[in-house]
C-alpha cells in the first residue's frame, strides 16, 4: 500500500481523486490539503466519503507531503512548481494535474501562463502523462505532467491519422466543447447557472492556453510539424468534453476503422466505435475516451469524448500512478459511465 498526498483536496479534480482513491486497493490518501478548510473532516465536506476516509484537511506543508510516496497537485497553474523541487529531492514522486510541467519550452510557458517558470531545469526530465503514447517512460518517472482535458481528447483523436501520415498536417481543426466543471469550483459570475444554462458559446477564440500543449503533443508524438486551429466552447452540462476534429485525407484508400482499431487495440481506456457518434454521457464518471471516425469526401471527421474530470484529469492521474508503482493500470478505474 502506498501513501499519497493531495494538494487542493476541495476542488473538483481533488474531490475526483478522493472518489477514485477511496476505493483503490493499493493507495491510501494520507495528506489532503486545503488552505480554506484546514481542520475540517474531509467526509464532512464530501458526505459520499463518510465511513470511507477518516482524515481532516490540513494546510499545505511540504514536510508532511514529503512523507508520502506520491503527491498529486490538484491546484491552480503555477502552484506545484513552488514545491516540486523539494519533494523530488526528498524522494517523493509527483503528478501535477495543472499545466506547470506540460510545456517543454519555458518561454512558451511564460507567454501563455503569464509568469516565469520557477524550475525550468525539471522540464526535460518531466514525462507527459498520456499512457497511450508514453507508457514506458511513465513507469520510471519521478515527475508527471498530467495532460490537460482538451489536449487529452484532441490528441487521442488525431494521433492515429498523424502517425500514419494519412492527413495534411498543416490544416487541422479541433472544435471542442466542455462542461462547466472544467472551469473548477471557484465562484465566478460567468459560471452561474443563470449565465451558462440555456446558452452555448465559444471562448478564447483567438488563442486558448491548450493550443500550444496540443500542438506540442501532435508534433512530438507524430514527429511532424502541424498547423492547428483550436476553438473551445462552454456547454450547459456539468461534466464532459466532446471534440469534433477535421482534417484533409491524403490517402483516399485508407481504411479508417482498421487504422483506429489497430492503434488502440489493447488500450484499456480508449474505445473505438465503428459506427455512430459517441456522446459524453457514455463516458460520464468513467476513465474512457470513446472515439468514432467518418468522412465527407476527402475530409475526415473524428469525434472524441471524455469526462474532463476523469480521463481529462483525476482518472488519468490515477492511471499514471498505477503505472509508476507497478500496479495493474486499471486499478481503481473500473467504474462504468452513469446513465442517464
Ligand atoms: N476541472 C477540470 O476539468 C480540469 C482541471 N485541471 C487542472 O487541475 C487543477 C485543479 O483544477 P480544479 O480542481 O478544477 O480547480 P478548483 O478551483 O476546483 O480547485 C483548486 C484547489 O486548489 C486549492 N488551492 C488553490 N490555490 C492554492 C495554492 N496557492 N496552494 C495550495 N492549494 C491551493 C484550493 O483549495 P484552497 O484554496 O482551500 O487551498 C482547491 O482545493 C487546475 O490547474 C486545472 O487547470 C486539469 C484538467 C481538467
Ligand atoms: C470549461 C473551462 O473553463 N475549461 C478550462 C480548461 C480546463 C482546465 O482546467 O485546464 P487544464 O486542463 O489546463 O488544467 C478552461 O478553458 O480554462
Amino acid at each position: 500500500m502506498i501513501r499519497v498526498g493531495i494538494v487542493g483536496g476541495t476542488g473538483y479534480t481533488g474531490a475526483e481523486l478522493l472518489r477514485l482513491l477511496a476505493r483503490h486497493p493499493q493507495a491510501t490518501p494520507a495528506v489532503i490539503t486545503s488552505r480554506s478548510e484546514s481542520g475540517l473532516p474531509v467526509a464532512e465536506m464530501f458526505p459520499h466519503l463518510r465511513g470511507r476516509l477518516d482524515l481532516c484537511f490540513s494546510e499545505p506543508d511540504t514536510g508532511a507531503l514529503a512523507e508520502c510516496d506520491l503527491v498529486f497537485f490538484a491546484t491552480p497553474n503555477g502552484t506545484a512548481m513552488k514545491s516540486v523541487p523539494e519533494l523530488l529531492e526528498r524522494g517523493t514522486r509527483v503528478i501535477d494535474l495543472a499545466a506547470d510541467f506540460r510545456l517543454k519550452d519555458p518561454a512558451l510557458w511564460e507567454r501563455w501562463y503569464g509568469m516565469p517558470h520557477q524550475c525550468p531545469d525539471l522540464l526535460a526530465e518531466t514525462v507527459y502523462g498520456l499512457p497511450e503514447v508514453n507508457r514506458d517512460a511513465i513507469r520510471n518517472a519521478r515527475l508527471i505532467a498530467n495532460p490537460g482535458c482538451y489536449p487529452t481528447a484532441v490528441t487521442l483523436g488525431f494521433l492515429p491519422l498523424l502517425e500514419q501520415r494519412a492527413i495534411d498536417p498543416s490544416w487541422l481543426i479541433a472544435d471542442a466543447k466542455s462542461g462547466v466543471s472544467g472551469a473548477g469550483r471557484k465562484a465566478e459570475t460567468n459560471l452561474l447557472m443563470a449565465e451558462v444554462g440555456e446558452s452555448f458559446k465559444a471562448y478564447s477564440v483567438s488563442g486558448h492556453r491548450h493550443l500550444p500543449e496540443i500542438t506540442q503533443n501532435l508534433q512530438t508524438f507524430a514527429g511532424i510539424e502541424v498547423g492547428l486551429t483550436f476553438v473551445p466552447h462552454l456547454v450547459p452540462m456539468i461534466r464532459g468534453i466532446e471534440a469534433t476534429l477535421y482534417a484533409r485525407l491524403t490517402d483516399d484508400s485508407l481504411d479508417l476503422a482498421a487504422l483506429y482499431q489497430s492503434r488502440y487495440a489493447g488500450e484499456p481506456f480508449v474505445d473505438f466505435m465503428v459506427s455512430g457518434s459517441p456522446d459524453t454521457r457514455s463516458v460520464r464518471g468513467s476513465n474512457d475516451c470513446r472515439i468514432a471516425v467518418a468522412r465527407q469526401g476527402d475530409i475526415v471527421i473524428v469525434q472524441s469524448v471524455i469526462d474532463n474530470l476523469v480521463k481529462g484529469a483525476a482518472g488519468q492521474a490515477v492511471q499514471n500512478m498505477n503505472l509508476m508503482f507497478g500496479f495493474d493500470e486499471t486499478l481503481g478505474l473500473e467504474a462504468l459511465a452513469m446513465l442517464p
